[in-house]
């Protein structure tokens, strides 16, 4: 097992935010962790990375105990990519070669340093190799720290929101190479995400926590409408479209009516630019 999270239960000032949370993951595994925003998603991040310690329950990272390991040794098992980074006055070049560092021993290596230009490379990057990353773009700089993630080599990867600033066309070239290098260099990746339809197209398995506890864990196929219901306390459809799980909002029919009819929600009428 690459990855087991066993019984965690966490929380701020004696304020829990989960109970008893457990799952595991083996090589080759994406996870995607759902539920509704401040849920305790990126606290379970963080737990897994060992910057938060739990009360009680155990983080096992092929077969070590999390918690008894250095900072050095968490950082070449463990690459997190954060929900928001600070750019500091640094290159993007030198911010992705930080991530090399858990492995550079005196100084960084040729090899290290053509680690780092392929890496951004395979991001689309190299044109902003010298580029500061306080002056960059929130999707340039969420893809940075995805890069940093890649060339600390970890056996697993932490990604909280890895998307939520890029394009489409980013979004689904970033998910596609995080599945290209899991299955490729047999890694983990634990992902939490917003989109639904983005998370199932590119994980194996999913965990729903609300309320602190774990609702719902599974395999893709396992599921269901009454889940994401449960979860959000919205009705969802689920259908199959050329072989994809398509999941979307279950319009009530008075909300229908009123988008085909043009109405706004408040209920005044809809106009549209007419010059003539
Ligand atoms: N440093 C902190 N100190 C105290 N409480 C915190 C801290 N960080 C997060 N929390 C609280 O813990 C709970 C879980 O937060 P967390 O950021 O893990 O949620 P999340 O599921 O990642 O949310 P989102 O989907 O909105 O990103 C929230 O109630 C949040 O307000």
């Amino acid at each position: 097992m690459m990855l087991s999270v066993k019984d965690i239960s966490i929380g701020y000032n004696g304020r829990m935010v989960l109970h008893d949370l457990g799952f595991t993951l083996e090589r080759g595994q994406t996870l995607a962790i759902l539920g509704p925003n401040g849920v305790g998603k990126t606290t379970l991040l963080r737990c897994i990375n060992g910057m938060l310690k739990p009360k009680t329950g155990a983080v096992l990272v092929e077969g070590a105990d999390l918690f008894g390991m250095r900072a050095g040794e968490i950082a070449r098992r463990l690459g997190y990519v954060a929900q928001r980074s600070e750019a500091g006055r640094m290159t993007a070049f030198d911010a992705v070669l930080l991530g090399r560092k858990p492995h550079i021993h005196w100084n960084a290596s040729v090899a290290d340093l053509k680690k780092v230009s392929a890496a951004l490379d395979q991001l689309d990057l190299g044109h902003l190799a010298l580029r500061y990353i306080d002056e960059m773009s929130g999707g340039e700089l969420q893809k940075v720290c995805i890069a940093r993630a890649m060339v600390q080599e970890p056996s697993v990867l932490l990604l909280d929101e890895p998307t939520s600033s890029l394009d489409l066309k980013n979004q689904l070239e970033i998910l596609r190479l995080i599945r290209h290098v899991v299955h490729e260099h047999k890694l983990a990746a634990v992902m939490t995400m917003h989109d639904l339809n983005m998370a199932f197209r590119f994980s194996d398995a999913f965990i729903f926590i609300k309320d602190g506890r774990v609702l719902h864990y599974g395999r893709n196929e396992d599921l269901t409408p009454d889940m994401i219901h449960e979860v959000y306390e919205v009705p969802v459809e689920i259908i199959q479209h050329r072989g994809q799980m398509v999941v979307f909002p279950r319009l009530e029919r008075k909300q229908e009516q009123e988008a085909l009819t043009g109405r706004h929600a408040h209920g005044g009428d809809f106009h549209t630019h007419n010059t003539e």
